[in-house]
């Protein structure tokens, strides 16, 4: 089996991309043998689809190539084979940190911010469906996963993995044309082609390039002539079976204030997600960052940074970056000990006020005179809601607790109805004035 499996290798990869090669043929394992059956091992069950419309035959005729013998491919996937666990950190998953684009590289109009490549890509579990879409968007564009919907909690990779697409389709073709933009400047420049009378040149941007990356879409919620416009370019693109990939921070059925004729697009093709790296896949994003930055870091220190932090890759870069900084300050080499200092600031900061999300609860409870039962329960009358979601609001604000957690403790909510709150709230409390006072207020009272 083994040397099959070594002359299959060495054929295919004469017909692949790297890229390609690293995803679907180097993660396959070949298990065992059982009568004429080839038991192979994939990581998941999107790498098992295409295995089983892009390899299968190739096994089979390479078998036969091999020894006479046609060996019949049975794909496993890992996914499948894997008992359901959810532990507190998958529970973090969606953490939607309330600080949003914190300044990361963004070089847009087709611009790719040149670090943002497969190659620096590190795959996980929480990420390994995800990059294996993309993957194949960048082998096949227009023709397997169109458009490519990918999902997710802030800072966890989105920009990147879309932007590898666009590196990669480059670098097959370097004649491709590839356009990235975020959904807030597509607005931007939409706005301004309607002022300046150029809407022609606008359309003709972007109804005519090969692969379109567009960032962040929920943001396209409430903007309805942006929508009106999106519409058009979307199907322009999709009926010319070019490619489109968009990100979001959640899925397509909960982004608010878009026309469900566009939903529904969005969900034509793949929506994956991505969530937060478990431990081991932090520690090798350290890592490879250290190298990138030609840091000395012993591993205890990389794991102690990469304990600390588990929700957010761009605050786990962060983190690095600080403890640099600090080794570079007091002039000594990076060791655990000094990490520990380093982050003890971040820390305390992240625990903010030591408040907790049943204290705010109760505050609110009594500010608006209902009971914890009725915050926590299922009523839907306004005079329960609105204490609830300010309650929602205000523990994302002023706890470190995720999504997830804060949906616990009340009552097992999902972590998409804590998102809704707290969007909910952040829009009244600009708009309503009432609001606004009472939000206040209840701050006021809890850092007291
Ligand atoms: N799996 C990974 N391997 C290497 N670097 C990663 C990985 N995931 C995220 N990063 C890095 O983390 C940082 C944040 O990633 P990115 O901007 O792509 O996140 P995002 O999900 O698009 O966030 P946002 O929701 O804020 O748009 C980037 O510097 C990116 O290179």
């Amino acid at each position: 089996m083994n040397d099959f499996w070594t002359y299959f290798k060495n054929k295919i990869k004469k017909s692949l991309s790297s890229t390609a090669f690293d995803t679907w043929i180097s993660t396959a394992k070949p298990q065992y043998i059982e009568g004429s059956n080839l038991h192979i091992l994939v990581p998941s069950e999107l790498h098992k689809t295409y295995w089983q419309k892009k390899f299968v035959n190739e096994i089979v005729l390479d078998s036969y190539e091999f020894n006479g013998i046609e060996l019949n491919p049975v794909i496993e996937d890992q996914d499948t084979r894997k008992p359901e666990t959810t532990t507190e950190e998958e529970n973090q998953q969606n953490d939607n940190a309330a600080q949003n684009n914190d300044g990361g590289e963004v070089f847009e109009n087709s611009h790719l911010n040149p670090k943002y490549t497969f190659d620096t890509f590190i795959v996980g579990d929480a990420n390994n469906m995800a990059h294996a879409a993309a993957v194949a968007a960048a082998g096949e564009p227009g023709e397997i996963y169109n458009p490519l919907f990918i999902y997710g909690g802030v800072g966890l990779g989105k920009t990147h993995l879309m932007q590898a697409i666009g590196h990669e389709m480059m670098n097959n073709n370097p004649q491709a044309r590839v356009k990235y933009v975020t959904s807030e400047n597509f607005t931007n420049e939409l706005i301004y082609s309607i002022q300046h009378s150029t809407q022609k040149a606008f359309r003709e941007e972007y109804r005519n390039v090969d692969l379109l990356l567009i960032d962040d879409i929920q943001f396209l919620g409430n903007k309805e002539k942006t929508q009106e416009e999106f519409f058009h370019t979307f199907n322009k693109l999709h009926e010319n079976n070019k490619q489109i990939v968009m990100t979001s921070d959640r899925l397509p059925n909960d982004i608010n204030n878009i026309e469900a004729r566009l939903v529904s697009r969005f969900k034509w093709g793949l929506s994956v997600d991505i969530t937060a790296p478990d431990l081991e896949t932090r520690i090798a994003i350290l890592r490879n960052k250290a190298e990138a930055e030609k840091l000395e870091i012993p591993d205890d220190a990389l794991s102690y940074i990469a304990q600390q932090i588990n929700t957010n890759v761009r605050e786990l870069e962060g983190a690095l970056l600080r403890v640099q900084a600090y080794s570079t300050m007091k002039n000594t080499d990076i060791d655990k000990s000094l990490a520990a200092d380093a982050l003890k600031a971040l820390k305390l900061a992240k625990s903010k006020s030591g408040l907790t999300v049943s204290t705010i609860q109760s505050k609110v409870c009594k500010y608006y005179h209902i009971t914890i039962a009725d915050l926590k329960g299922k009523k839907r009358v306004k005079s329960i809601v609105l204490p609830r979601q300010i309650a929602m609001y205000l523990s994302r604000e002023l706890t470190d607790k995720s999504l997830p957690q804060i949906g616990m403790e009340f009552g097992g909510k999902d972590h998409t109805t804590v998102m809704h709150s707290c969007d909910k709230i952040t829009e009244l409390v600009v708009s309503d004035e009432e609001v606004k006072q009472a939000v206040e207020e209840l701050k006021d009272e809890l850092k007291n």
